[in-house]
C-alpha cells in the first residue's frame, strides 16, 4: 500500500487514477509521495519516507527543490495542463485593463438606491470609463513557454500585433507559436514596442524583479502590465511609482498583496489563473500519473530537479538509484552488483546538473541486502527496489 498525502484540494478525478493500492490523506504519517498545488513547503520537515511530491501545476516555487534533490525526492510538475486556463484570463484581462469595466461595474452598483434616476445617471456618468479597443495595438509576450504561446496565438486572432521575448524557446514552443508573432531582439526592445506586456516567466534567480524601476523607465508611457506568473517578479515598490506617475496606466495581478489592492489602477485576483475545473482535473491527472509511474516503476517523467528515465513498466526486479553525478559511480553500483553474482538485463543512466539517476532491471531474485550495501557507496542518495 503506498501512501500519499495532499497539501491541497486536488480533483479527485486525478487522484481517483491512483487506485487501491494507494491511501489518499491530507494528514498521512510518513507518506511515499506528496501532491499538492501552491501549498508553501519549504518550513516542512520532509518525512524519510518521502520520495516524490508532484505539482499538480507549473510553478514550483513553493518547493524547496535543493533540500529534495539532496535527500533524493524526486520533484515533478505538470507542463501545460494548466495553461488553457491562464490563457482564457488573461485575454479577459487584457479587456479588463483597457476598458475600466471593473470600476465601471463598481460605479454602476452605488446607483442600485436611484430607482427610476439610475438608467439617467449611468448614460451621464459612462464618459469616465471610456477604454481603448486592443484590436491593432502591440502585445509584448515574455516568455514564450506553454501559456505565453497561447496568449501570442490568441491576442494575434484578436487583432494584435504580437511581440515576443524569450532567450530559451524551446523547439516545442516555437512549433507552437504563430508565425504572425515577431521576435523582440531583446527585453528591452520588447518593453519599448509594447502597449501590453503580459508575463510568463517562471519565479527564478534570474527573473525575479525583471519589472523593476529600470524596466519601467523603457517601456511606452502609459503601457498595460499583466502579471499571471509571480509577485516577485514585479517590484512591488517601482510599479506604484510607474502608476502613480503614468508609465503603467493599468497593472493586472493574479497574486493580490495588501500594498496593492488599495491602487485604483491595479486590478487584483485571488490566484484564479488555473482554477478552472477543466485545469485542476487535467493537473490532477497528470500529477498523479506522474507519481504512479515513479513509486511503481520508478520512471521519471516531468521532473524539475532530477533528470526524466523511462524504462516502462516494470516486469521482474527493478533498482533504482538517486546519486551524485561524479565519476565512477556506475563502476561501483555494477561491481557491487556482480560480485553478488546478479546480472543486469537493462540499465538507464542519465544526469541533471549535480545529480543523476540509475535504473536497472535485474535477473533473478534479489537480495534486499545489496540495496543497503550500494547506499552506503559514497555519492548515492537513495536505493530503491521495486
Ligand atoms: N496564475 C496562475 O494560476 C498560474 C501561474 N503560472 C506561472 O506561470 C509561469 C509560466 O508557466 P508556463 O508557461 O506553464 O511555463 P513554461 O515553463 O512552459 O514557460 C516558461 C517560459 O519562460 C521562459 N523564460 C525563462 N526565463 C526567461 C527570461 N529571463 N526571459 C524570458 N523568458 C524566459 C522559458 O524559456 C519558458 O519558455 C509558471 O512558472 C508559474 O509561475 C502557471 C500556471 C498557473
Ligand atoms: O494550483 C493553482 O491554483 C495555482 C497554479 C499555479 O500558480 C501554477 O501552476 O504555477
Amino acid at each position: 500500500m503506498y501512501k500519499i498525502k495532499t497539501l491541497n484540494k486536488i480533483s479527485k478525478k486525478g487522484l481517483g487514477i491512483l487506485g487501491k493500492n494507494y491511501e489518499i490523506s491530507d494528514d498521512c504519517e510518513n507518506p511515499d509521495g506528496i501532491i499538492l498545488r501552491s501549498f508553501k513547503m519549504h518550513d516542512m520537515e520532509l518525512p524519510e519516507s518521502l520520495r516524490a511530491v508532484a505539482r499538480a501545476g507549473a510553478g514550483v516555487n513553493n518547493i524547496p527543490l535543493d533540500k529534495c534533490s539532496e535527500k533524493g525526492i524526486v520533484v515533478f510538475n505538470t507542463p501545460g495542463a494548466n495553461a488553457n486556463a491562464v490563457k482564457e484570463l488573461v485575454i479577459c484581462s487584457l479587456l479588463l485593463s483597457s476598458r475600466k469595466v471593473v470600476q465601471g461595474i463598481n460605479w454602476a452598483k452605488t446607483l442600485k438606491d436611484e430607482g427610476d434616476q439610475a438608467a439617467s445617471l449611468v448614460e451621464k456618468g459612462k464618459s469616465n470609463f471610456v477604454g481603448p479597443e486592443i484590436y491593432g495595438k502591440t502585445l509584448g509576450v515574455v516568455g514564450l513557454g506553454a501559456i505565453g504561446v497561447k496568449v501570442a496565438n490568441a491576442a494575434h486572432h484578436l487583432g494584435m500585433n504580437v511581440v515576443g521575448y524569450d532567450p530559451y524557446l524551446s523547439v516545442d514552443s516555437a512549433w507552437h507559436l504563430t508565425r504572425f508573432a515577431e521576435k523582440a531582439t531583446s527585453f528591452d526592445d520588447l518593453l519599448a514596442q509594447s502597449d501590453y506586456i503580459t508575463i510568463h516567466v517562471p519565479a527564478l534567480p534570474s527573473t525575479i524583479g525583471m519589472f523593476n524601476s529600470e524596466a519601467f523607465a523603457k517601456m511606452k508611457k502609459g503601457a498595460r502590465l499583466l502579471n499571471f506568473s509571480r509577485d516577485t517578479l514585479v517590484d512591488t515598490t517601482d510599479i506604484q511609482a510607474a502608476l502613480e506617475d503614468g508609465t503603467v496606466s493599468c497593472y493586472v495581478t493574479d497574486f493580490a498583496t495588501a500594498d496593492l489592492l488599495n491602487n485604483d489602477k491595479v486590478i487584483c485576483m485571488p490566484h484564479l489563473g488555473a482554477s478552472t475545473p477543466e485545469s485542476e482535473e487535467n493537473c490532477a491527472v497528470m500529477a498523479s500519473n506522474e507519481i504512479k509511474d515513479f513509486l511503481e516503476n520508478g520512471n521519471i517523467i516531468n521532473s524539475v530537479n532530477y533528470p526524466n528515465c523511462d524504462m516502462g513498466e516494470k516486469n521482474g526486479e527493478r533498482m533504482t538509484v538517486a546519486h551524485k553525478n561524479v565519476p565512477n559511480m556506475l563502476k561501483h553500483i555494477t561491481d557491487l552488483i556482480a560480485a553478488k553474482g546478479v546480472n543486469i538485463d537493462t540499465m538507464l543512466n542519465k544526469s541533471r546538473g549535480d545529480y543523476a539517476y540509475t535504473m536497472l532491471d535485474l535477473q533473478g531474485k534479489i537480495d534486499p541486502a545489496i540495496a543497503k550495501e550500494i547506499e552506503d557507496i559514497d555519492g548515492v542518495i537513495k536505493v530503491t527496489l521495486l
